[in-house]
């Protein structure tokens, strides 16, 4: 038996084995091996014909137990504490977070209603496996040999399951790295792997220590910086691969220049003959690819943000955007749908059935409900229509409907997500309201801002979504301290998994690595000043062997961005023909051109070396003074 985490995973590995080896092995994901085992050995006080609780009802009964309990706590951070202890086998969990009233009750339903969970289906494999000798002997009996992939990032419960299956027998392959081991927040435990020799002592261990992937470069900065963490084995990578392209450390004055020089890096690549596929960007959270999706956008850089929703299609974002929408045209139904879901939400009616009822799935709003809902927004709709100011909306808005203190009670990982990002949208509002632009630009904005169809996209994505893959030029950008590693990783531990994310990061890259920082962040709505991730420290890159960093070898791979973060930033009223500039990346130039655009004005910028065509909005752009330039 092969086992996987995850159902791609197993697909993928079904494929493989089917090639290599023909089609004798069971391959699985633990969960639907768990499910198979407990269908023919129900746990007791269940029927092997259990339902199994998916998602969404598990949310709606965790919802209910909760109202009836009267627990203050979001359903979303109970389902991830319910799971946590499940994961980790612990007990003391639900007693630290006085969960253990509530959990009582839960199994009491799912026992009543011969149902089980995702998390049970594991919880109760194990106890089988460990309490019932004959279903152990059944399995150990059908499996002579099992496979597992990713044992870095496997937990207690998963654990207790492959141990009961190979113990004796000793007949188990574990593949994984515990340095890219990075699920621990949610009980994944890198020391079950570490400790594999002491679960079965008489294993052999083979270090895979050629990496094909990677340049030297690379791998050996991967290596200095993870020779940092002190819960591992000494294991460094080698390749037999070229010295390559220097590791590129850039520091830039705002999130906005950084994205700039990435679009500049991209486009120089593909005109070189790269494919805008060969190019992920790689970000700590989620929020920070909005600057990126913007830039990208307005630039004609064709993305897509791997792993979600791209930051203006969140739900969240979408819900309070709702409300510009109706300043702008109190008639959209659908924003009225979207803004009367959002209260209803806040108050604890049904968002769905408000939803349906305004239309949603094809259908007609329901003229009654769209009258009563437009009617209690009048209020604040018509208070909304006297504020021109972008942030003033959004505060409002925000007071008004009482969502964020409905976003703070939801403490679970999704829930803090929500918030940051909502967080974020008032920084984008006050840099947008900075350019003295209007509500309708504002919304023209966000509709433009879409992931391309295009099949060759750049990717956009968390640190965590790019495990397992690979491209030829990575960017890690926003890696500043408190970004990454995250502010919230506090223990040694938590650090340790911090930096094996960004050894992830690092090994992404084949060929050319970009680690870009800011030098200033807007964080509820300041800006504040930010220092560089003491990661970048940890590469070392002005070690020996690195002095060719410093060298001008391809023309972007040589750029240091000299853009003064105290010099201001040119404004459209500020532009003239004929006005001498610097740009952060191009040096001097002299304005020849200035075109207004439906939301950008684009300048045609004579630089020394070649003219460009630059977007002011976002372009590194000061005021040149220096009498000698021409
Ligand atoms: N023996 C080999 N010869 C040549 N190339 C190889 C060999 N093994 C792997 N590669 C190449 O090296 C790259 C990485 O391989 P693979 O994805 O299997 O590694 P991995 O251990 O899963 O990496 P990671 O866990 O870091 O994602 C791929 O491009 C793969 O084609």
């Amino acid at each position: 038996m092969a086992v996987t985490f995850t159902n791609r995973a197993a697909g993928e590995m079904r494929e493989r084995i089917k090639n290599n080896v023909g089609e004798k092995v069971y391959v699985a994901t633990l969960h639907s091996f768990a499910a198979q085992v407990l269908r023919n050995y129900p746990p007791p006080g269940f029927t092997a014909d259990f339902r199994i609780i998916d998602e969404s009802h598990q949310y709606a009964l965790v919802n209910q137990i909760k109202k009836e309990l009267n627990q203050q706590d979001h359903p979303a951070y109970i389902i991830e504490k319910l799971t946590l202890a499940c994961n980790l086998r612990s007990r003391e969990i639900l007693e630290e977070l006085h969960l253990q009233d509530f959990y009582r009750q839960y199994c009491a339903y799912k026992r009543q209603n011969n149902a089980l969970d995702y998390d049970d289906l594991l919880l109760w494999c194990a106890f089988v496996f460990e309490k019932y000798g004959e279903a152990l002997d059944h399995y150990r009996n059908r499996f002579s040999f099992l496979l597992v992939d990713e044992y870095q990032d496997i937990n207690p419960v998963q654990h207790a399951i492959l141990k009961s299956l190979a113990r004796d027998r000793g007949n188990i392959v574990a593949v994984g790295d515990f340095d890219q081991a990075i699920y621990g927040f949610r009980g994944a435990d890198v020391n079950i792997m570490l400790n594999f020799q002491r679960d079965f002592p008489n294993c052999k261990t083979y270090f895979l220590e050629q990496n094909y992937r990677s340049t030297q470069e690379i791998v050996a900065a991967a290596n200095r910086l993870i020779r940092n963490n002190q819960n591992r084995r000494e294991k460094p990578l080698w390749t037999a691969r070229e010295a390559g392209n220097p590791i590129m450390v850039l520091s830039f004055a705002n999130a906005e220049e950084e994205a700039c020089q990435v679009v500049d890096v991209i486009r120089e690549g593909v005109q070189g003959g790269k494919k805008y596929g060969d190019f992920a960007v790689l970000y700590r959270i989620n929020i920070l690819s909005r600057v990126y999706e913007e830039v990208f956008s307005s630039l004609g850089i064709p993305y897509q943000v791997f792993g979600g929703p791209g930051f203006f299609q969140r739900n969240e974002i979408q819900n309070i955007l709702s409300f510009y929408r109706l300043c702008q045209n109190p008639e959209d139904q659908r924003a009225l749908a979207k803004a009367a879901s959002l209260v209803a939400m806040i108050h604890g009616d049904d968002p769905k059935k408000a939803g349906l009822v305004m239309g949603k799935a094809g259908r007609k709003p329901d003229p009654v409900w769209a009258d009563q809902s437009l009617h209690a927004l009048r209020p604040v709709l018509e208070k909304l229509r006297q504020l021109n100011n972008l942030e003033e909306i959004y505060d409002l808005v925000l007071d008004h409907t009482g969502y964020l203190d409905y976003l703070k009670q939801n403490r679970s990982t999704e829930g803090l997500r929500r918030l940051e990002n909502v967080e974020e949208l008032r920084s984008t509002l006050v840099q947008f309201g900075q350019t003295g632009k209007s509500l309708d630009d504002f919304l023209l904005l966000v509709d433009q801002v879409h992931a391309e169809k295009s099949l060759d996209t750049v990717k956009l994505m968390t640190s965590h979504a790019a495990k397992g893959m690979e491209f030829d030029t990575v960017f890690i950008v926003e890696a500043e301290e408190g970004m990454f590693p995250h502010y919230n990783a506090e223990t040694e531990a938590q650090q340790e998994e911090e930096r094996r994310l960004f050894y992830v990061s690092l090994t992404r890259a084949k060929n050319n690595l970009f680690i870009l920082h800011t030098r200033t962040r807007i964080s509820k709505g300041k800006t504040i000043r930010v220092t560089p991730s003491p990661f970048i420290q940890e590469l070392d890159l002005s070690g020996p062997g690195q002095e060719q960093k410093k060298k001008p070898g391809k023309r972007l791979f040589a750029h240091q961005n000299p853009f003064d973060a105290a010099a201001p930033q040119l404004r459209k009223d500020d532009v003239c023909a004929g006005l001498l500039v610097h740009h952060a990346f191009f040096g001097k130039g002299v304005i020849t051109e200035i075109r207004e655009l439906p939301h950008y004005t684009e300048l045609t910028v004579a630089f020394r070396d070649e003219t460009r065509k630059i977007i002011l909005e976002y372009a590194p752009l000061t005021c040149y003074q220096d009498p000698d330039f021409i």
